[in-house]
């Protein structure tokens, strides 16, 4: 089946600003979570706002089900549902007045899903919207997205500002969303180990360009981090050598094949943060 959303070598610049997105491609397939990891300012949600057509992009394809992304098709707009910190709700509205607005403006609303997700989110349902914090405003956001049964989700920074209960409430939900393999989602977040626990795929992006696509699975079971001197890191054979970070003295080397390490070096443990660290300030050889 093909994949819910394929990207393919987007390219979006500002007028005022000297960053890019450089040739974006990627695709997200049917059932799955895919993390979006990079830095302040590294182009995650501009790619986002391309995907969605709330940005202008200057080149390249979006296609989502199949079909290329029209910024006038309503239908396909139904179909995704959207998460921005920046996106306010209506704050004078309650969160009843609220879904009394997204019924009529979304024809598949589905009220059970909004009314338990709302009581799992603990949100009061009498209190004005402008006197939520940023973390009850961010579930309620995603209550409203996942409401209108869209298929793919795309969440810029959706968990944070929760709580550690939050946290994992929403987690939950989101695993719950992609469970039947027909829905996908899109979800960017600098708190790496909420991406470590639940996307499957990994999208590195620095700069406008990404770095690295992977799935979670082949990073943490044949990728490597190794500690080095300068010529223990000539025995790594160059074609595994992603990125190197370190001084004259010792390195910090990620691989994309353990296995194929020289026998005297061995990976240490590490975390999809550790390989984060190293992909975005290291340097890539
Ligand atoms: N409207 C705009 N006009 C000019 N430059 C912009 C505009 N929006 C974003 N940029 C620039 O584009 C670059 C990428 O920004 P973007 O918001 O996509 O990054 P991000 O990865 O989502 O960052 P963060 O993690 O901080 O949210 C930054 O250098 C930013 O200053």
């Amino acid at each position: 089946m093909a994949a819910i959303l394929e990207v393919d070598q987007l390219q979006k610049t500002y007028a005022d600003s000297n960053f890019g997105l450089k040739d974006i491609s990627f695709a997200i397939p049917y059932g799955s979570i895919v993390g979006f990891i990079g830095e302040n300012g590294a182009g995650k949600s501009t790619t986002m706002g391309s995907i969605l057509g709330t940005l202008h992009k200057d080149s390249g394809t979006i296609r989502i089900f199949g079909k290329e992304m029209d910024a006038k098709d309503v239908h396909i707009k139904e179909d995704i549902g959207a998460v921005f910190d920046t996106v306010k709700l209506p704050g004078g509205l309650t969160v009843k007045k609220l879904e009394r607005v997204f019924q009529q403006l979304y024809s598949n609303w589905n009220k059970e899903t909004y009314s338990n997700l709302i009581q799992l989110f603990s949100l009061p349902k009498d209190k004005k919207i402008s006197g939520f914090s940023r973390g009850m405003s961010m579930k309620l956001s995603v209550a409203v997205a996942l409401s209108h049964e869209a298929k793919l989700l795309i969440l810029d920074e959706a968990t944070a500002g929760l709580d550690p209960g939050g946290r994992e409430d929403m987690l939950k939900v989101l695993r719950e969303f992609v469970k039947g393999q027909e829905r996908s989602i899109l979800l960017s977040s600098h708190i790496t180990s909420d991406i470590e626990q639940i996307a499957d795929r990994l999208i590195f992006i620095k700069s406008g360009e990404i770095l690295l696509q992977e799935t979670k699975e082949e990073i943490l079971n044949h990728y490597g981090i190794v500690q080095c001197d300068p010529v223990e890191y000539q025995n790594i054979p160059s074609e595994i050598r992603l990125a190197t970070r370190g001084n004259e003295v010792f390195f910090d080397v990620l691989v994309s094949d353990r296995e194929k390490l020289p026998s005297s070096l061995q990976s240490k443990r590490f975390s999809i943060d550790d390989v984060t660290l190293l992909l975005m300030r290291g340097e890539r050889v």
